[in-house]
């Protein structure tokens, strides 16, 4: 009997209170805000993040996630206490003991670490796998880096064989990012069959060519890596 959870659909960079009610109504679970990610595109303000991440439990489907490049675990601590927001996601190249830090300071978070697989499919934190499973990391996010040194929405897709090589080596259970998208289930199938297999993280495919996020292409995702909400998205609407 395979007692996984339903993986879960995770959709990055939300800006405005439509955008939450957009991803909650067209199946998403988790919905990504960033705070601490200097001169990106969708950073928040602590206040900006306190209302998104309010708006995305209030649908009561949505979970947030805070995504973030900061490496002080002090004030990513405050942010999370002054938003609410339980689950974090550390996306640059936090070490050990900033995690084991941050874990002290949080005692109930869901602790997210990403993984950088760079395009000869080596994982560049290889070498710190178990340390961050000791500093009490619950969950490994894996995404490309690109060889210019490019991390976060890069749309570059990872090597199958080479994600399921990582996942053998993690003690920890995993989500998928990177470039996918509904077609690249069936290319993934051997990941979303791994045990430790969560769900996914995207970006690019979940919005359309102006940037914005559309129902359709969340649905899609949703359909398509048949993830927890698929079938019926219920949600809760003001
Ligand atoms: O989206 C970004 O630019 C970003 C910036 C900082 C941290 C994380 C970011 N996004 C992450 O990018 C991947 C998926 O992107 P894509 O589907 O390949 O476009 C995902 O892990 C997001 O959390």
């Amino acid at each position: 009997m395979n007692s996984a959870p339903a993986p879960v659909l995770k959709v990055c960079g939300a800006t405005a209170p439509h955008d939450i009610e957009v991803l909650a109504a067209a199946g998403a679970d988790h919905v990504g805000l960033w705070h601490g990610v200097p001169g990106g595109r969708a950073d928040l303000t602590g206040p900006g993040l306190a209302a998104l991440a309010a708006a995305a439990r209030a649908t009561g489907a949505l979970e947030p996630v805070l995504v973030t490049f900061l490496a002080d675990p002090d004030a990513l601590a405050d942010a999370a206490r002054r938003s609410g927001v339980t689950h974090l996601q550390l996306h640059a190249y936090q070490r050990p003991d900033m995690v084991r830090a941050l874990r002290a300071a949080l005692p109930d978070a869901v602790l997210i670490k990403v993984l950088h697989l760079a395009p000869d499919g080596g994982c560049v934190e290889r070498p710190l796998i178990k340390a961050y499973a000791r500093a009490g990391a619950d969950l490994f996010l894996f995404d490309a880096a690109t060889g210019d040194g490019r991390v976060g929405s890069t749309g570059v897709r990872l090597a199958g064989r080479q994600v399921t090589a990582l996942a053998d080596r993690c003690p920890l259970p995993f989500w998928l990012a990177g470039g996918l998208d509904p077609a690249s289930s069936a290319d993934y199938a051997d990941v979303a069959a791994h045990p430790g297999f969560r769900g996914i993280d995207v970006d690019t495919a979940a919005r359309d060519a102006a940037g914005r996020f559309t129902p359709d292409a969340v649905a899609d995702l949703a359909r398509a890596w048949g993830t927890a909400r698929h079938a019926a998205p219920a949600v809760r609407t003001s």
